[in-house]
């Protein structure tokens, strides 16, 4: 019975819980959202205009407010003179007359900016700044109204107006008034607007740079196709909270349901700003302070014997290092970059209009083929379910009970047939959902804009370390990885299927979220146009060894002295790591910001260093193990302290990704590649060949394989986004690695020990000489060595001055002229006996 009685109440409680949804839905519908907007804007007219009204017609209507507000309201006959009639009169009376004066004018401007952004996403000024000034304007303002009409009660003061001015005349009289209007007034501007002589330089400048580039845009560029939308977003609306956010709407279709897309647009968190940290020097007294202990033994036999000990060193205590950080406050590594700023997401383009175009008909197309094609085995399908994507649609099959997975799978090329599209993937079962997938290109791929990506509330809240925004999954999700914990990369794909646009993205997706002191690149580009554009962030964001020019590597013999620049720069961290007694860069970084680490002991604060390969292939075949060994020795070590590798080729073949390269890059990428050997070479799985290009790529973290769409931005935006951040205050220079003295700097001869040459080392001296031309290939071919023996060979006849150093494809100068001398060189002792 009691029974009975909780189901009846449960019935008929049950009709609340639809209301609320249904609320909640209006709540979150874009349309109820456009309605409340544009109902705020039209509130701000309709009070604007009936104030401005109320300006010319208070001292007419003030007889009408004499009368009781029903007789007012319930009176038709009864006239006023503001335009709006007596709502018009009414609002002026009570915000304009009795409230703030003129002040009041700042209320409908501020209903009609919050009706904006609701509606259009568009705000002119940030709003937190509007909501500022009309609080402190209805009192300030219409105070000082109130003073200038010698403290009366007048429209322009308004009665908060008057009561503010009548109490500071009684209390200050009319100069004491005076100053304090203008005290505060100052300080309102310094503490709450930020308003000082730095932040006017600054803004003048950002709006000059603002003007130049609003001004290239009104040029049209001559190659652009599609017109470019600029969305005007001021630098500091981006880092207000007017940053527009789209999340990513995943669609999917099931053949039993009907079709639900649904779009949620949620509010961004915003970044927050830098805070101003006064600049502060760290006065660390001396920790180490060595000290004499003259402790003269003096034994009566044998000589003085002094013991000098160094003194034990000084740490500082808990208090002292949190006085220190009370002091001069925490660490703040972006102090001397303090006005630098995140490129704006205006710099970037939409590219297509960021819909997916699939429809119906296609998709209920590509299901009956499916089916068809299955059930002409005898394949029977449960269930079958399809995922929209940017490029490919996901079908999802559910198979009848007894199904073999392996019948289907073999039938991967029948259903290609069937659907008469390049590109099918089949994945049984996909890992963790108990289904089957087949993946069919769409035939209208959508491309993923840059812009779109960086929007997305995923990379914007991302709180990952070096976060790379890569492009969107399959279910149209955006894909947002940390580089710090792959945590190093292999990217490879045929030439032109956007292994070059992928590069861009990564380094993008890291220019538009960390301040030029936590990051660096380390640049290489043997092919030497694709990455020239980042030569303008060169004293921003780029690393180089000392004395050299350029920051971007084209050149293979920097490139090895790079690494092992770099392989110097590794140990060096780690000596810092082991003093500060910290596993990894993180919690290094963290010590050091809260000051617990002395700058006087060689501490400072580590950017992470991104070393980013263009064209991996090319440096192997001209550099082998040279290069080979100091990247794979960063690869094994290099994580925790902070260095990271990005490798690309557009030969994922097994002599270029060696097996050593392979074992210390778990995280890979793989655009489209010509043969399933490449896929399996790169991926350790087929796959990569069934791509279908301009962007489709698979992304391998471990065990996991996903597909992605990359996201595309062109070469004009990378270009902006560059010469954005390159117009900025810049450091004195490029971050420098360490100097590494590399063989070629020993140049005259004997710089390796007879022992450690190679026991074939005179016969090839000879046979170069003879030959007199410098080269690997003919040490492998004459003394039948491995390229590696003979590429060491090589070095070691450099080091020996015997031939010249590397000129890229030529051969190598040979330095001794005929066998006689080359004699003189190897065993000077014996000619000069023999003489
Ligand atoms: N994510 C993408 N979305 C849409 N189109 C793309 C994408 N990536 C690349 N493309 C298209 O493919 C073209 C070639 O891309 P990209 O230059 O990146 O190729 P690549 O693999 O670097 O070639 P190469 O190795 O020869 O330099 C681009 O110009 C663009 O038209």
């Amino acid at each position: 019975m009691a029974k009975k009685k909780t189901k009846e109440s449960k019935a008929k409680s049950t009709p609340k819980v639809p209301l609320l949804e249904s609320w909640k839905a209006a709540a979150k519908d874009r349309s109820v959202h456009v309605v409340f907007g544009l109902a705020l804007i039209f509130i701000g007219v309709f009070m604007t205009i009936a104030f401005i009204s109320f300006l010319g017609s208070w001292s007419n209507d003030q007889s009408a407010f004499q009368q009781s507000f029903l007789e007012l309201v319930g009176n038709p006959d009864f006239k006023v003179h503001n335009v709006l009639s007596k709502v018009g009169a009414s609002l002026g009376q009570i915000f304009v007359y009795r409230w703030f004066g003129i002040a009041a004018f700042g209320v409908p401007v501020l209903l009609t900016f919050i009706g904006l952004r609701i509606s259009f996403k568009y705000s002119p000024y940030p709003l937190l700044k509007v909501f500022r000034v009309v609080i402190f304007s209805s009192i300030w303002l219409s105070a000082f109204m109130a003073y200038l009409g010698n403290v009366n009660h007048n429209v322009f003061a308004g009665g908060v107006g008057y009561y503010t001015a009548r109490y500071m005349d009684s209390l200050l009289g009319n100069i004491g008034s005076l100053l304090l209007f203008i005290f505060t007034l100052l300080a309102w501007l310094i503490l709450v607007m930020k308003v000082t002589p730095d932040t006017m330089a600054n803004g003048a400048k950002s709006l000059f740079a603002r003007f130049k580039r609003e001004a290239k845009e009104i040029i049209p560029e001559s190659n652009s196709s599609a017109p470019v939308q600029s969305v005007e977003v001021d630098d500091e609306d981006i880092e207000d909270e007017d940053l527009e956010i789209e999340d990513e709407s995943s669609v999917e279709i099931d053949f039993d349901e009907e079709p639900e897309p649904e779009r949620v647009q949620p509010e961004p968190e915003p970044e927050p700003e830098t805070p101003d940290v006064p600049e502060s020097e760290i006065e660390l007294e001396p920790v180490v302070e060595e000290k004499t202990v003259a402790d003269s033994t003096k034994s009566d036999e044998g000589p003085e014997f002094d013991v000098e000990e160094a003194a034990a060193e000084e740490a500082l205590s808990e208090k002292e290092v949190n006085k220190k950080v009370k002091d001069f406050g925490e660490y703040d590594p972006k102090l001397d970059l303090s006005r630098f700023k995140l490129p704006p997401l205006d710099l970037l383009v939409e590219h297509g209009d960021g819909n997916i175009n699939i429809d119906q008909a296609e998709l209920e197309e590509h299901k009956n083929n499916i089916v068809n094609t299955l059930q002409n085995y005898k394949i029977s399908i449960a269930k079958i379910k399809a995922t929209i994507g940017p490029t490919v649609t996901l079908y999802e099959i559910v198979p009848e009970a007894g199904v073999r997975i392996s019948r289907i799978k073999n039938l991967e090329d029948d259903i290609a047939l069937s659907l008469a599209a390049l590109g099918i993937r089949i994945i049984a079962p996909i890992p963790g959902r108990g289904t089957i997938g087949i993946e069919v290109p769409n035939k209208n791929a959508s491309i993923v804009s840059m812009r779109a990506v960086l929007t997305s509330e995923k990379f914007q809240n991302s709180k990952f370390e070096l976060p790379i925004a890569l492009g969107k999954t399959i279910s149209n999700e955006t894909f947002v990885t940390d580089l710090a914990k792959m945590p190093h990369l292999l990217m490879a794909g045929a030439t032109g299927q956007g292994k070059s646009v992928g590069l861009n993205a990564i380094l993008a997706s890291i220019l538009y979220k960390k301040h030029p002191s936590q990051v660096k690149f380390v640049l290489v580009d043997p092919k030497k146009v694709e990455l020239t554009l980042y030569n303008k962030i060169e004293r921003h964001y780029l690393a180089k060894l000392p004395d050299t020019e350029d920051a971007i590597i084209t050149d293979t013999s920097k490139v090895i002295n790079t690494l092992n620049s770099l392989c110097i720069e590794m140990d060096n961290r780690y000596e810092l790591l082991k003093g500060a007694m910290v596993r990894n860069i993180k919690e290094y970084n963290a010590k050091f910001i809260q000051r617990k680490l002395n700058p006087e002991e060689g501490h400072k604060y580590l950017p992470y260093i991104v070393l980013v390969i263009d064209e991996f292939a090319d440096l192997i075949m001209t550099a082998g193990k040279e290069v080979e060994t100091p990247i794979a020795r960063l690869a094994q070590l290099a994580r925790a302290i902070g260095i990271h590798l990005i490798v690309a080729t557009q030969r994922p073949s097994v002599n270029v990704i060696t097996g050593i390269i392979k074992a210390n890059f778990p995280a890979r990428i793989a655009f489209r590649v010509t043969s399933k050997i490449d896929s399996r070479t790169i991926l350790d799985a087929g796959g990569a060949d069934q791509l279908i290009g301009k962007g489709d790529m698979l992304f391998s973290s471990g065990n996991d394989l996903i597909r992605l769409q990359c996201a595309f931005l062109d070469t004009p935006e990378v270009d902006e986004i560059t010469e954005y951040i390159g117009n900025q205050q810049a450091y004195p220079e490029a971050y420098l690695l360490p100097e590494y003295v590399g063989e070629e700097g020993g140049g005259g001869g004997g710089a390796l020990a007879d022992e450690d040459r190679d026991a074939l080392f005179e016969d090839a001296a000879r046979i170069v000489v003879i030959h007199q031309q410098g080269s690997a290939s003919l040490l492998q071919r004459k003394l039948k060595l491995g390229y590696n023996r003979a590429g060491r060979i090589v070095d070691q006849l450099e080091a020996a001055g015997i031939i010249g150093p590397f000129e890229g494809s030529k051969a190598r100068q040979v330095l001794v002229p005929d066998e006689v001398s080359l004699e003189q060189k190897l065993n000077p002792g014996n000619s000069t006996l023999d003489s």
